[in-house]
């Protein structure tokens, strides 16, 4: 049985075409990402899917029960489904520990005392647990949000950009919160995001989205590895043309090797950039037709150093 399930969802705004025809299952325990351009639609699929909008066409089923029209009711959203967004709901006159303990006021007092102390330890939250909401910072904000939601233990959990706000300090002390929980609640999710290294870490399946439209779902392997354009190449990684003017075929930076043997070489070209990463070189070689990147673990050439260069046929894509 699927826990949330979208059937041919729909929405315009206006003459505008939002979302076209979208259908996806969530699977129990399921992280599935959404990954797609600013504008392609994400939010918009989170808050139907969250039960914040209706669908102009369409249906969303939550454990196989149709989820009813929102049209009309004070209160948006659904019980067992949380969506946390990009504005934060948090009680702004309240401290980290109030907000994150009033989702679990009707729980017993020592049961909630021990999770509020176990949610502020794992998000790292717990040196700021007595500063009020509406003082934070962006990224304080969204950690208090997400412990929040945390609390109340929902079916499925909806997460807007979870990580747009975090340095990458903040972003891994909440990577290993969301991942403990993860595994110990069996808590299935969505999550949107614009950044393809966070689909391709945290997703079991990811869903990519351009202008209103699943283009694409799979594992991150198979969506990264057997991209179904070039579109979604990009959208996942670096790409190199193998011949920038007909652009048919492609293949990714990390399959590019250096080769001194010239009978193993199939391009070459001149060093023309070196990038240092933290835990790699990249390195940019052109020649009269194309240009090529490849990533080097130190860096052992120059600019303008002359380079021979090979490949497997295999990890060749084509368009
Ligand atoms: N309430 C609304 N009224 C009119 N247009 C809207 C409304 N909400 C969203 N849109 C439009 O729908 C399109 C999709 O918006 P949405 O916020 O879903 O995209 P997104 O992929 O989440 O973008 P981002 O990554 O920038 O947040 C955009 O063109 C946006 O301007």
């Amino acid at each position: 049985m699927t826990v949330l399930r979208a059937e041919s969802v729909s929405k315009n705004f206006d003459a505008k075409s939002v979302l076209k025809d979208i259908s996806l299952e969530l699977n129990p325990g399921e992280w599935l990402g959404i990954l797609g351009e600013s504008g392609s639609g994400k939010s918009t699929l989170l808050r139907i899917l969250g039960r914040f909008v209706d669908s102009d066409a369409g249906y969303v089923y939550f454990q196989e029960s149709l989820v009813p029209s929102v049209k009309g009711e004070l209160i948006p959203g659904h019980n067992s489904i949380k969506l946390i967004h990009q504005e934060f709901e948090l009680f702004p006159n309240q401290t980290v520990e109030e907000n994150i303990s009033y989702s679990l006021r009707f729980y017993e007092p020592e049961y909630r005392i021990n999770k509020v102390e176990e949610l502020l330890t794992i998000t790292g939250l717990s040196a700021i647990r007595n500063q009020k909401a509406k003082l934070l910072s962006g990224g304080e904000k969204q950690r208090t949000a997400i412990a929040k939601s945390l609390a109340e233990q929902p079916d499925v959990l909806l997460l807007d950009e979870p990580f747009a706000h975090l340095d990458n300090r903040n972003r891994r002390i909440l990577a290993e919160a969301i991942e403990k929980l993860r595994q110990e609640q069996q808590m299935a999710c969505i999550f949107v995001t614009h950044e393809s290294a966070d689909a391709l870490a945290w997703s079991d399946r990811i869903a990519v989205l351009r202008d209103g439209e699943i283009i694409q779902i799979g594992t991150p392997q198979e969506v990264y590895n057997k991209p179904s354009s070039s579109y979604v190449a990009e959208l996942t990684g670096d790409i190199n043309w193998l011949n920038s003017d007909t652009q048919k075929s492609f293949i990714r930076p990390e399959k590019i090797k250096r080769t001194k043997n010239l009978e193993k070489s199939k391009w070459s070209g001149i060093v023309e950039a070196i990038r240092f990463h933290g835990n790699h070189w990249e390195i940019r070689c052109v020649n009269d037709n194309n240009a090529l990147v490849f990533y080097r673990n130190r860096k052992d050439v120059e600019i303008g150093e002359q380079l021979y260069l090979t490949y497997s046929e295999k990890d060749v894509m084509s368009v």
